[in-house]
């Protein structure tokens, strides 16, 4: 990965202070979530027990437990609206404690936000249960700096849900399951509430598609040479296989090792959730070690299967450069070493995610010297991928990538700045949201041979 003044900044941004950006990404996801409650239709249920009066007092305690001016006012914005909200609609999907559940998670944000500005010692407990209105200010508990690091891991984990797309915020056991930083997992599998009435595709729907994915992969454009070393290759990972990857890298985020959001000494996120295989790509030290600093779990080997999908894809697109020599391809092997990946990174974006643009330059010193590509699996909601010779936004080239699309880059390539500036919502294929069940944002799985 990339290192140095290179490393990886979460948003699309090269300075680092756009995408820290507080309280951006709150303000609409509460919003969008009170909006689903509408939407989800009766539940069992009852908001008669959770009195307005409570909520006020619930919303007044947070913002008294937090020190005047360090609360994005999105966050408690975004709080009165959508217990107001959900009260005006009558039944709706969060139950009081779900909802209670929401409320502490979102205590957490402006911790998060603040803690690049001096208020760390402010953090949350966030799996204190809560038993009264009143305890609420209590749960806010200075903790000692020494803790600090691993923090920021388990309070990213329990972040998510204020990211994420409405089809899967109204579920409550989304993605914190314990409560230290090893416990904290993430699911890639939306949650399908169980009061939520869903209207599926038909099987018809998704075998059309399916049919219609495997077609585009035949077609001429299928393949394309983007610049010497860059090759997309179009729709190349089949409908069945898409789904195969998805449920693999959902087995595996959620195990040992599995999905955490990666951040900086500093307090910097990257606006995404990683899981790493074979080694651990550590954002502060910008190299791959055995082992999570923060949490000592060794990372899940690549599984075969994945290897496999790697190698047909550097095939076919050594086959495809050889065919089309005319174009100044002089030997497609130097153009593309292969690989035996060793490496993977995987990652979830949001629809509110994004990578800014960035060098992988973190693997070793021959790896790199013979320029052995990085190939990248697109799943799930499409993207908008930038690359270039230098890491400007305005001078980069841009491409859409689409769930089931490869692109490979090495040989004269491997150096590139790239990132991802947009997730595109609802752009996923329904065999992926249904057959694959991944939640509303996209997966991307980078394999390099280190
Ligand atoms: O998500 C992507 O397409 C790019 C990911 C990437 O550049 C990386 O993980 O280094
Ligand atoms: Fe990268």
């Amino acid at each position: 990965m990339a290192g140095g003044d290179d490393k990886r900044t979460p948003g699309s941004s090269s300075s680092s202070s756009r995408w820290r950006k507080p309280g951006s990404r709150h303000g609409p996801g509460l919003e969008k979530r009170s909006a689903e409650c509408q939407k989800e239709g009766p539940c069992s249920s009852s908001h008669s027990v959770w009195s307005k009066k409570a909520q006020q007092q619930m919303v007044t305690a947070v913002q008294q437990s937090i020190p005047e001016g360090s609360l994005p006012q999105t966050a408690t914005q975004g709080l009165e609206k959508r217990s107001s909200e959900c009260q005006k609609e009558g039944p709706c999907s969060s139950s009081p404690s779900v909802w209670r559940k929401k409320v502490q998670q979102q205590m957490v944000t402006p911790v998060q936000q603040s803690r690049s500005e001096g208020l760390l010692l402010q953090t949350v407990t966030p799996v204190q249960p809560l038993k009264s209105v009143d305890s609420l200010p209590q749960m806010v508990t200075p903790v000692q700096p020494s803790v600090v690091d691993s923090l920021c891991q388990m309070v990213g984990s329990v972040q998510i849900s204020d990211s994420l797309d409405s089809r899967s915020t109204s579920c409550a056991s989304e993605s914190v399951v314990g409560s230290g930083p090893g416990a904290a997992t993430f699911d890639v599998f939306r949650c399908v509430s169980k009061c939520s009435v869903e209207v599926k595709p038909s099987l018809l729907d998704i075998n059309r598609e399916k049919r219609r994915a495997k077609e585009l992969a035949k077609s001429a454009n299928a393949l394309q040479r983007l610049r010497p070393g860059m090759v997309l290759l179009k729709n190349f990972l089949k409908p069945d296989d898409q789904v195969k990857i998805i449920k693999q890298c959902r087995e595996l985020g959620v195990g040992t090792g599995g999905f955490y959001q990666p951040c900086y000494k500093d307090g910097s996120k990257l606006n995404l959730r990683m899981m790493c295989l074979g080694k651990n790509w550590d954002p502060d030290s910008s190299s791959y070690v055995d082992r999570r600093p923060f949490d000592g779990a060794q990372p899940p080997k690549i599984p075969e299967e994945l290897t496999k999908f790697v190698k047909d894809a550097i095939d076919a697109a050594h086959a495809f450069l050889k065919q089309s020599g005319g174009q100044g391809t002089s030997n497609p092997l130097k153009e593309i070493p292969p690989i035996s990946p060793d490496i993977c990174i995987v990652n979830f974006y949001t629809t509110a995610g994004k990578l800014g643009l960035h060098q992988d330059k973190d693997e070793t010193k021959s790896s790199l010297a013979k320029n052995l590509p990085v190939v990248s699996f697109s799943l799930g909601d499409t993207a908008e991928f930038l690359y270039g010779d230098a890491r400007d936004e305005a001078k980069a080239s841009k491409i859409k990538l689409e769930s089931g699309d490869v692109l490979i880059f090495g040989g004269q390539s491997r150096h590139i700045f790239h990132g991802v500036s947009t997730i595109t919502p609802k752009t996923a294929p329904t065999y992926v949201t249904e057959e694959a069940k991944l939640r509303p944002g996209r997966l991307n799985l980078t394999f390099r041979q280190y």
